[in-house]
């Protein structure tokens, strides 16, 4: 057993995986063979959710009972409605109010106290109700906390679809309908990443499924990790109210030694293939819309960052203002990334179940020993 310490786990092997494959060094990335290309241009984001707990793609047939399924499930009950809306008067973070929400669906679920947690069936109907219901509770707390009512999901609207509509009150058009379902598609697996990880291990005690999504989101949304999206546009935002040019913005945050949102990565080394795509569709959407102002902040932004820090832009730049342009409020941007990225935790859970073995590493132990115990009233 080897003493060293490998911090951040960097680099370390902890399972064996068909699910996404990441290769850092050439910027490709796939799920269960499939290049993030293809799948981008071709599949929905429903197809990519069968993919990833199927490990197949589905047919014609087996797509459409599928997606039915997830239409069907995605009314939420009563409860949980007046719950979402006591977090919303309560003013809480979103991403707080989505852990808060996933762990109480357990409640309404009649799966969840089934006696064996990794019984697959069982599993399949859970996961399908949490990633059906996730979408509806989003909507509802962004409508409830801007003082409005929920509106009640629709079944003839693919997931994407459906999301923008129950969070705007109108179907959105093609464009935007098309444009979400590829960015649910590009956020739905990515390796061990520490939210994946986070629901691996709650998985690798016996715990549940939904603690291990509740254990998922609570560690998606920080800074280093998905939290970056929205902290990336309201970098945008600054460098737009203070009338500097990016690349002094950026200069000055380097100097103060802050780190770039949306900026690095543990895997790749280059650009993240995801950041090529949603780059492209962010300039499509500012291209058809006549104003390109925050997609040329970016680029600008990262022309300087490439010269100056040697760093490429990971997924969560050019998601920024790409939901920008959309017109998605800010404090979405995380939660639209969990509401896609759910099927990638379940899908890393079910592995988990199927091999399962406590996962539990440990540290160097460097404090101190034999210290005699002082009486409380001698310290
Ligand atoms: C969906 C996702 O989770 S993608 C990642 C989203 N997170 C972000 O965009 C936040 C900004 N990025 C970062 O903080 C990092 O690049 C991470 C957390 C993503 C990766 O971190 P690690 O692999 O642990 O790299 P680490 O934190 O050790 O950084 C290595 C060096 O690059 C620097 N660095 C890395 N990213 C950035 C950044 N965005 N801005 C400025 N400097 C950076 C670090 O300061 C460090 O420099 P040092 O060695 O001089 O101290
Ligand atoms: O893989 C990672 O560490 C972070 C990331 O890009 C993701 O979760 O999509």
């Amino acid at each position: 057993m080897s003493d060293d310490v490998q911090r951040g786990l960097e680099g370390v092997l902890v399972a064996e995986s068909d699910l996404s494959y990441i290769d850092g060094d050439a910027g490709k990335l796939g799920y269960l063979g499939y290049s993030i290309e293809d799948l981008a241009r071709e599949a929905s984001y429903e197809e990519v959710v069968y993919l990833l707990w199927h490990g197949r793609l589905p047919d014609a047939q087996e797509l459409d009972d599928f997606s039915t399924w997830m239409a069907g499930a995605r009314p939420l009950d009563d409860e949980v409605v007046t719950e979402i809306r006591q977090l919303a008067a309560a003013d809480e973070v979103p991403m707080a109010a989505l852990r808060t929400i996933v762990s109480a669906l357990s409640a309404y679920d009649d799966d969840a106290t089934h006696d064996d947690v990794t019984d697959l069936d069982a599993n399949l109907r859970k996961a399908c109700r949490i990633t059906a219901k996730i979408p509806t509770a989003l909507a509802a707390f962004e409508r409830f906390r801007n003082g409005k009512e929920a509106v009640d999901p629709r079944e003839d609207l693919n997931h994407a679809a459906n999301f923008l509509y129950m969070l705007n009150g109108e179907v959105p058009d093609e464009v935007l309908a098309e444009t979400f379902d590829m960015a649910l598609v590009l956020h739905a697996d990515h390796g061990l990443n520490a939210s994946t990880f986070s629901a691996m291990v709650t998985a690798s005690t016996l715990s549940d499924l939904h603690s291990a999504v509740t254990a998922a989101i609570g560690t998606l949304a920080g800074s280093l990790h998905g939290g970056a999206n929205a902290n990336v546009m309201r970098m945008l935002k600054e460098v737009d109210e203070s009338d500097a040019d990016p690349r002094t913005w950026v200069e000055t945050a380097l100097a103060d030694g802050r780190r770039v949102p949306g900026f690095g990565h543990r895997v790749y080394d280059v650009k993240d293939p995801r950041a090529e795509i949603l780059g492209a569709k962010s300039k499509e959407l500012a291209e058809a819309a006549g104003e390109s102002k925050w997609y040329d902040y970016s680029t600008t932004i990262e022309a300087y960052i490439a010269d100056h820090k040697a760093l490429a832009p990971n997924v969560d730049f050019y998601s920024a203002s790409t939901y920008y342009q959309m017109g998605i409020p800010i404090d979405a941007y995380t939660p639209i990334f969990a509401m896609s990225r759910v099927a990638g935790w379940i899908a890393h859970v079910l592995e988990q179940y199927e091999d399962n073995r406590l996962i539990r590493p440990r540290a160097r132990y460097v404090g101190e020993a034999d210290l005699p115990f002082p009486a409380v009233g001698e310290r």
